[in-house]
């Protein structure tokens, strides 16, 4: 995708400080993630904040003492000694208190990094099917993940700001009573400063955001080129070349615009501190002058150029470190608003499920557009799905069957008509427990790179543990002859990005994943080609073995093979969105329309 080029100031210095409210909502995260720790960092930091001054000031009784005692006929070292001792305490403390800072730092930025992605993976999973298939969300997803680790940065950043800023009072207050005129310098030595961060801020935050679509077309890139799932093709298609040169023309557009924004900021930066540090060495001439006139000790001036230059870099500090924090801040603000979507559940009832399927569902005159499209991929849908019938859905590719799935389960709402659950609109009923009521087997599965037991426990995750119930749900999905096959049984790993994990063939995986619909004791079974990797005799007895097994419940069954079609007590033939044909085997077979001479097609073995 080509960049037009970085519009550098689309986030200005008022959006960035406006991002700043979420600074409180952040701080009453971290604080609740761990309060001890939180507490003890406080403290370090307001201790080590008046550390500077006390340093400084016992430095200058120093020199004093040292020069008091030059002069003297008999020099005495008690008392220079115990300022000697006092600083080494003072500078053993902050050793101490700095290491306490930082190791509470991490620990605190390791605790809340793991509760926001937890809070992210949650977030993710409440969120309805459409908003997830969406791109805009894949956006928001990826600017919330960002800077996990950056938001710990943030917290000390944060911090450290208010500890300096307690330190600036406490030494200018310490110059205000010498000299008052080194206040004005060392204005004029940080304003430059000011100036520099206040042009830039927001800047590389705005650059990050309007790359966010290439950065997740770069990771992809490189997952494409670069993983085990792709490896085969990318090799025999000789794609590597294609795919690193695409993400090298990506990477170095970003390069290209990210290289000019640190120049124009490097550029401007070391014109200003030129600016600084003439002020500096001005303050620096008026103290030594008033030393060399007698007005201020040799401790004075030691004392006042200390001060000076550490509150020269304290405050410039202060703006850069502002710059870093609101950039963090409009990330913080992503993760906030990412957290804050509002699931799309708004319309839902909250009435209970009946605890049995009656009479069955009924789909009126439904009619479905998915979001942000204007094609109406199914129309003037009306069947009815009985309870404990076996229905089969058939149809070519594209035709709207897994459609009509989501909306049975209700991931999607029809954009007109409407479904019924025993003559209620299934949106009458709470979500969550109307998706309860259903197993279902996509047909692309998930293939968890965990062991064999959590991939056949995903159809209840609450049963891992219940041996006898993953053994029951692998024997009826022949799973476990995929069981025995493996090294390690239900403890294998699947897949190879770990050690010791194995990969398991396309109908080995099938197997895994009919167990999970067997490990959920759902009151309707949904199967979505659940066989197209079984060879020809895995299949039927799959499905000689699913009818006997799953007598009674309601089931519906895509496929593409009539062998299996033709056990569902009915069959509905989808063609264009529409239903076109709906009745048994034998009535389907004797008009002859499109299921006839599929079938027959297929018989004859010419599909
Ligand atoms: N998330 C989506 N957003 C937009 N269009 C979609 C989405 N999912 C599917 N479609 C479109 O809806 C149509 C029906 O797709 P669907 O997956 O329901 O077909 P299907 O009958 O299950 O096909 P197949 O037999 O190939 O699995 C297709 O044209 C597809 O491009």
């Amino acid at each position: 995708m080509a960049k037009k080029g970085f519009q550098p100031d689309k986030f200005s210095f008022k959006e960035s400080v406006a991002a700043l409210k979420t600074v409180p909502r952040f701080f009453v995260e971290i604080y609740h993630s761990n309060r001890i720790l939180f507490t003890v960092n406080a403290l370090c930091r307001l201790v080590s904040a008046l550390l500077p001054l006390a340093m400084l000031w016992v430095g200058k009784l120093i020199v004093d003492e040292v020069v008091l005692q030059m002069g003297a006929e008999k020099a005495s070292y008690q008392v220079l000694l115990q300022w000697v001792l006092l600083e080494f305490a003072l500078a053993v403390s902050s050793d101490i208190i700095a290491r306490t800072t930082s190791y509470t730092d991490g620990l605190l930025g390791d605790q809340y990094s793991i509760q926001s992605s937890v809070k992210i993976i949650k977030k993710t999973s409440d969120l309805n099917l459409s908003q997830l298939e969406d791109a805009d969300f894949y956006d928001k997803l990826e600017r919330a993940r960002q800077q996990t680790t950056g938001r710990v940065g943030l917290m000390s950043n944060i911090l450290t700001q208010v500890q300096d800023l307690i330190v600036v009072i406490s030494l200018m207050a310490g110059i205000v009573a010498f000299e008052p005129v080194l206040i004005i310098l060392l204005l004029v030595s940080v304003i430059p400063t000011l100036i520099n961060e206040i042009k830039f801020s927001g800047t590389s935050y705005s650059l990050a955001r309007s790359w966010t679509q290439e950065r997740r077309e770069l990771d992809y890139l490189r997952y494409a080129g670069a993983s085990d799932v792709t490896a085969k093709e990318v090799k025999l298609f000789g794609l590597a070349g294609y795919l690193a040169s695409r993400f090298e023309k990506l990477s170095w557009q970003y390069y290209a615009d990210s290289k000019s924004l640190s120049k124009r900021r490097a550029l401007w930066g070391s014109g200003f501190n030129i600016v600084s540090s003439l002020a500096y060495y001005g303050a620096y001439i008026l103290i030594i002058f008033k030393t060399v006139g007698g007005i201020f000790t040799l401790g004075d001036l030691t004392f006042l150029s200390g001060s000076f230059n550490n509150l020269r870099g304290r405050i410039q500090g202060f703006f850069i470190r502002f710059t870093s924090i609101t950039n963090s801040a409009l990330y913080l603000q992503d993760y906030f608003d990412f957290l804050d979507i509002k699931i799309g559940d708004s319309g839902h009832g909250k009435k209970p499920m009946p605890a049995e399927l009656k009479e069955g569902f009924k789909f009126e005159n439904v009619g479905f557009k998915y979001p942000g499209t204007d094609i109406w991929v199914v129309r003037g849908i009306n069947f009815e799905f009985k309870a404990g019938e076996k229905l089969a859905f058939v149809g070519e590719n594209g035709a709207g069957k897994t459609t009509l799935i989501k909306l049975l389960l209700n991931f999607y709402e029809p954009t007109e008509g409407c479904i019924y659950l025993d003559g209620t609109p299934i949106n009458e009923f709470d979500r969550a427990e109307y998706q309860e009521y259903f197993g279902v087997i996509f047909q692309d599965f998930v293939k968890f790179e965990l062991t064999m037991r959590e991939n056949i426990a995903v159809g209840a995750i609450s049963a891992l543990d219940d041996q006898q119930r993953i053994n029951s749900a692998s024997e009826k999905s022949l799973a476990s002859e995929v069981i025995n096959a493996v090294p390690d049984g239900l403890d294998q790993k699947l897949g190879r990005r770990f050690s010791k994990g194995t990969n398991l063939s396309g109908g080995q995986w099938q197997k895994v994943a009919m167990a999970r619909a067997y490990m959920k004791d759902a009151e309707v079974l949904v199967l979505d080609e659940p066989t197209s990797a079984l060879d020809a005799r895995a299949e039927s007895e799959t499905f000689d073995r699913f009818i006997n097994l799953t007598k009674g419940k309601s089931a519906i069954i895509i496929s593409h093979r009539f062998s299996t079609v033709r056990i569902a007590d009915r069959i509905l033939v989808l063609k264009d969105g529409k239903v076109h044909e709906l009745g048994t085997h034998e009535e389907l077979m004797a008009s002859p329309k499109l299921y006839a001479e599929l079938f027959n097609l297929q018989a004859s073995g010419y599909i």
